[in-house]
């Protein structure tokens, strides 16, 4: 089928290319100039596992292009995707500008000679935005134009965003007609997944409420943290117990420095704001948040607690990226520990596997930060070492290179990386969440 996607970033240039891998034809738009002369000369604008090879062979097959065009992509696509973004106002409701913009952009695109178009709603939206979609499209469409409105939300999550989409758990679309129904069919058929068809309002607040189940399940299990801190319980083992219940399930059960990124912080915030809005003050949802916040803070106590004074302490970060496999540092909470630590005069030099051109780019950290040589080099002389991502590079690290550079081997693992009999083995102090100090 003809496709287009009016947004190019993480998920429309993801989607795309894996809408093109399965035989579609696709015209992915962007109103910046920079990242389609970018993709036009074959590079990729962010690091995102596998997606550079696909991108160049469903480019080098013809079935992917890329614009700047709107009514380009409209004429192009049967149905037209929106991927741009959603971001959080200061109290907490989306900003739904840029979805308003493109759709007016769409709307003032489509001809009557195209015959029907469905217009997709792909981003993170609140429930009932749809209609106001429809609405928009109407008022500023020429006479005589046939469409239809849907809303697809994505579950991809960064750094494994290819294998999600072309494997996904299950694929939702919310629709209001049956023309719709059949072309988002015809769509996902060959991704061979199970497909839920819902009215437009569930399909919507099925996102909303997915990303805030997830974010519960981690601040849930960094609650039972705490406990165990203050019972001598273990938290790995707890969560494994736990999660060894199919009705429960060990992902999200990982316990550390809390969630962050572009979508659960701002997500947890609209899911609350919106209910707020209808009626409903969804405190089981502010809980998680301030659960959330306050493990960042409690981690940053116990820093606090073993080097007294972090005024001129030279600290060593391992992290930037908000996960591990990703470049993305938006809402990162390792930039906003670190952040917390310089506020307080410490002297950190920090590393990370993809991370440190974003950071630099957008991290927003302090003007003292320093950027280690690598991921070694920013241990000499260090006082401690704070992990602030999972990657799997400082899971596999040498401990007897980290004990060599240091001035006293000590961690704070805010991602609970290592075995603490391991730590204790190799005579390096370690400091977890939701387990004994050795
Ligand atoms: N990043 C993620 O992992 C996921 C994000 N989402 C949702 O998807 C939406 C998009 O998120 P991302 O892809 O992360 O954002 P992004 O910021 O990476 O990409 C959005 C793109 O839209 C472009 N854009 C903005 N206005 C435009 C316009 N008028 N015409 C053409 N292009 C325009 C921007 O230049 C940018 O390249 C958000 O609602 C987000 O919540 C959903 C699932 C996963
Ligand atoms: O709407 C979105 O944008 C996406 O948000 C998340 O994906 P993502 O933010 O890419 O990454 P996750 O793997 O979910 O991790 C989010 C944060 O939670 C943290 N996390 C995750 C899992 C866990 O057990 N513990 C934990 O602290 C991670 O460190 C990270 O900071 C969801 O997992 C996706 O399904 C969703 O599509």
């Amino acid at each position: 089928m003809k496709l287009s996607i009016i947004g190019t970033g993480y998920v429309g240039l993801t989607t795309g290319a894996c809408f093109a891998e399965v035989g579609h034809e696709v015209t992915c738009v962007d109103n910046n100039e920079e990242k389609v002369k970018t993709l036009l000369e074959g590079k990729i604008p962010i690091f995102e596992p596998g997606l550079e090879d696909l991108v160049k062979r469903n480019v080098a097959a013809g079935r992917l292009k890329f614009t700047t065009s709107t009514a380009d992509g409209v004429r192009d696509g049967d149905v037209v995707f929106i991927a741009v973004p959603t971001p959080p106002q200061p109290d907490g409701s989306v900003d739904l500008s840029f979805i308003e913009k493109v759709a007016r952009e769409i709307a003032e695109s489509l001809k009557p000679e195209y015959g029907f178009r469905v217009i997709v709603d792909k981003s993170t939206v609140p429930v009932k935005t749809g209609s106001k979609v429809e609405e928009t499209v109407r008022r500023y469409a020429p006479e005589g134009v046939e469409f239809s409105v849907a809303s697809n939300p994505e579950f991809l999550r960064e750094g494994c965003a290819v294998d999600d989409l072309l494997n996904p758990d299950r694929v939702v679309f919310g629709v209001n007609n049956d023309a719709a129904a059949d072309m988002m069919r015809r769509i996902y058929d060959p991704f061979n997944a199970p497909v839920l068809v819902t009215d437009i309002e569930s399909a919507e607040l099925i996102k909303h409420a997915a990303n805030s189940f997830l974010a519960l399940k981690i601040s849930y299990i960094n609650a039972v943290a705490r406990v165990c801190e203050k019972s001598g319980a273990d938290i790995e083992k707890v969560a494994e117990g736990i999660g060894m219940d199919a009705r429960i399930g060990r992902q999200f059960l990982n316990a550390g420095l809390g969630y962050g990124g572009s979508c659960f912080p701002k997500d947890v915030k609209a899911f609350i704001n919106i209910s707020e809005s209808l009626g409903y003050p969804f405190e089981l949802l502010k809980q998680v948040e301030s659960i959330n916040e306050d493990q960042r803070s409690l981690f940053l106590s116990r820093i606090r607690e073993k080097l007294w004074v972090l005024q001129e302490k030279k600290i060593a970060l391992w992290g930037l990226a908000f996960k591990q496999n990703t470049d993305d540092v938006r809402e990162s909470v390792a930039i906003k520990l670190a952040n917390d630590m310089m506020a307080e005069g410490a002297d950190l030099t920090g590393w990370d596997p993809q991370g440190m051109e974003t950071a630099k780019r957008f991290g927003n950290l302090h003007e003292s930060f320093t950027y280690g040589e690598d991921m070694y080099a920013c241990l000499d002389g260090a006082e401690a070492l704070v992990i602030g991502t999972e990657w799997p590079e400082f899971a596999n690290a040498d401990l007897e290179e980290i004990k060599k550079r240091m001035r006293t081997p000590l961690i704070f693992d805010g991602r609970n990386l290592y075995d603490p009999e391991v730590m204790a083995a190799h005579g390096i102090e370690y400091h977890s969440i939701g387990r004994a100090s050795v």
